[in-house]
């Protein structure tokens, strides 16, 4: 099985009488189990790309397989249903609900569909902060924790139902040296662990160098 196959994706954006073509042919393959680093610089396309291969945005043209699946002409339900299945999501900007406590955030992807927490759905959102170490903070409401703290919750949270891949958009962007460094060996050993597929749009060639692979994106398409 092929997890992600991208074949002449193009994006255009309409604003005013001008259409922006931002992705001009993308051509991607990502196997089941490799953690690649998405590169390139600003304005390149990058986040739009992610948008795109997480089902968050429909390409102007070209073709996306998941999981051997043709994603074309899916409903919008369908989409989301193989997004809260098979997919977890990372951003610079955790995302998190302030008000809520880390477990309950972790549990959420979970919580949501199932219109609550079970003891058994619980049990894996404690199982998931133990894993980025924050047994200690279970119960701590997500504005009181830091940084790299809420960034590690939110990692907890995208891998709350088992996704085959994670898209993380600048995870570690809003983080420093160390904290930086202390979720992308997360991130790997999540990987190595679990075969869990990730891939990484960064700018910071550290992060790119602990990937099993790099994929530039230059002016809309792959260099
Ligand atoms: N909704 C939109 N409407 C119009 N233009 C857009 C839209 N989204 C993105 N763009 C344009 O598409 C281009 C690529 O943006 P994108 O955010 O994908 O780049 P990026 O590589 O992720 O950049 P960065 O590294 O700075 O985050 C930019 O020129 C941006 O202005």
């Amino acid at each position: 099985m092929t997890l992600l196959k991208a074949e002449g994706i193009t994006k255009s954006f309409r604003t005013g009488d001008i259409d922006t073509l931002v992705l001009k042919g993308v051509n991607l393959v990502l196997e089941p189990g490799e953690m690649v680093a998405l590169s390139g610089p600003s304005g390149s396309g990058k986040s739009t790309l992610l948008n795109i291969l997480g089902l968050l945005m429909q390409p102007s043209d070209g073709a996306l397989s998941f999981m051997d699946k043709p994603m074309s002409g899916l409903t919008d339900k369908q989409l989301s249903a193989i997004r809260n299945t098979h997919y977890g999501f990372v951003f610079q900007f955790h995302h998190l609900l302030p008000d809520f406590t880390a477990m309950e955030n972790v549990a959420f992807p979970a919580a949501a569909p199932a219109g609550g927490i079970s003891a058994e759905i619980r049990d894996r959102a404690k199982m998931l902060l133990g894993r980025v170490d924050l047994t200690d903070r279970i119960d701590f409401a997500a504005m009181r924790l830091s940084g790299g703290q809420k960034q590690r919750v939110a990692i907890a949270r995208a891998l709350m139902n088992k996704p085959e891949l994670v898209l993380a958009d600048e995870p570690t962007g809003s983080l420093d040296r160390e904290n930086s460094a202390r979720v992308m060996a997360l991130l790997r050993e999540i990987n190595h662990e679990d075969r869990t597929s990730f891939l990484i749009s960064t700018h910071d060639p550290e992060i790119a160098k602990c990937c099993d692979r790099q994929i530039n994106v230059v002016d809309g398409r792959i260099a």
